[in-house]
């Protein structure tokens, strides 16, 4: 059965672009099967009220409960992880992503303003799993972005979606550390030059090589992703890079 996605929004045509390109064909192939909802369809008001002041004061409006209610009860199937992006969220990492690959579907609810009202998630985690996360310390207008973020995030990991295999196990981040730099044609380029090592067909150079930048490139940009490795996950070798 294709993994399901459906996104509940106010603004539904910014999702437009997961119809296109990867998840596109994806789709085309039954892989995925996306479904975009306006959450104004289940109001009730001639003007179609999403949004309220916020209990307590301070700026900005709130998101109504009822509108996202009902849509919810309308578009996520029972047991289906809820996803609520926040800036107040859980890291979504690609560990994350990795475990919701696993998973049948899933339903995000994109809020706008200045956030929905927190009796929607808890209501929402009594019929299944609710993810409130984060995809940085940067704060959006809203969660469309980062729905945009993290279908393409998950999807690339379902089987059968990205043709190389490979280039999804060989993922940056996947042993924990960044990729080094990659390469290609002509060796030598406006005074710059491949580093030798990937010319010689020497593979456990090459290998050593690749290791070595990893671990340089990792320590020089996310010293806290290095710190975060787990014990022996460095050898000697690496130690000595
Ligand atoms: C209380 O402070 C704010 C609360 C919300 C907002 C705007 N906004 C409304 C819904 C919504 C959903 C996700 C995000 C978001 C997610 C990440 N990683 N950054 N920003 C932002 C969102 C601004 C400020």
């Amino acid at each position: 059965p294709p993994f399901r996605v459906d996104v509940v929004t106010i603004f539904p045509e910014y999702l437009a672009p997961l119809r296109q390109s990867l998840l596109g064909k994806a789709a085309e192939r039954g892989l995925v099967s996306v479904g975009v909802h306006d959450l104004r369809q289940w109001t009730d008001d001639v003007h179609r009220t999403v949004d309220d002041a916020p209990y307590g004061g301070g700026p900005g409006m709130v998101m109504k409960p009822e509108p996202w209610a009902r849509a919810l009860e309308a578009v996520r199937p029972p047991g289906t992880r809820l996803v609520v992006p926040t800036p107040a969220g859980r890291p979504f990492t690609q560990a994350v992503a990795a475990e919701w690959a696993r998973e049948p579907g899933l339903v995000f609810a994109c809020g706008r303003y200045e956030g929905i009202d927190q009796r929607v998630a808890d209501w929402a985690a009594e019929a299944g799993p609710v993810s409130e996360v984060s995809i940085g310390d940067y704060v959006l207008a809203g969660g469309e972005s980062a729905v945009l973020v993290m279908v393409e995030a998950v999807t690339r990991l379902l089987p059968g979606v990205v043709g190389n295999r490979e280039s999804v196990e060989y993922d940056s981040h996947a042993d924990g550390l960044l990729e080094g730099p990659a390469y290609t044609r002509p060796a030598s380029w406006r005074g710059h030059d491949v580093p030798p090592v990937l010319l010689s067909g020497d593979h456990a150079a090459i290998a050593r090589w690749r290791r070595a930048e990893s671990l340089r490139r990792t320590a020089a940009r996310r010293p806290d992703l290095l710190a975060a490795l787990p014990e022996g996950a460095l050898t000697a070798a690496d130690r000595a890079v």
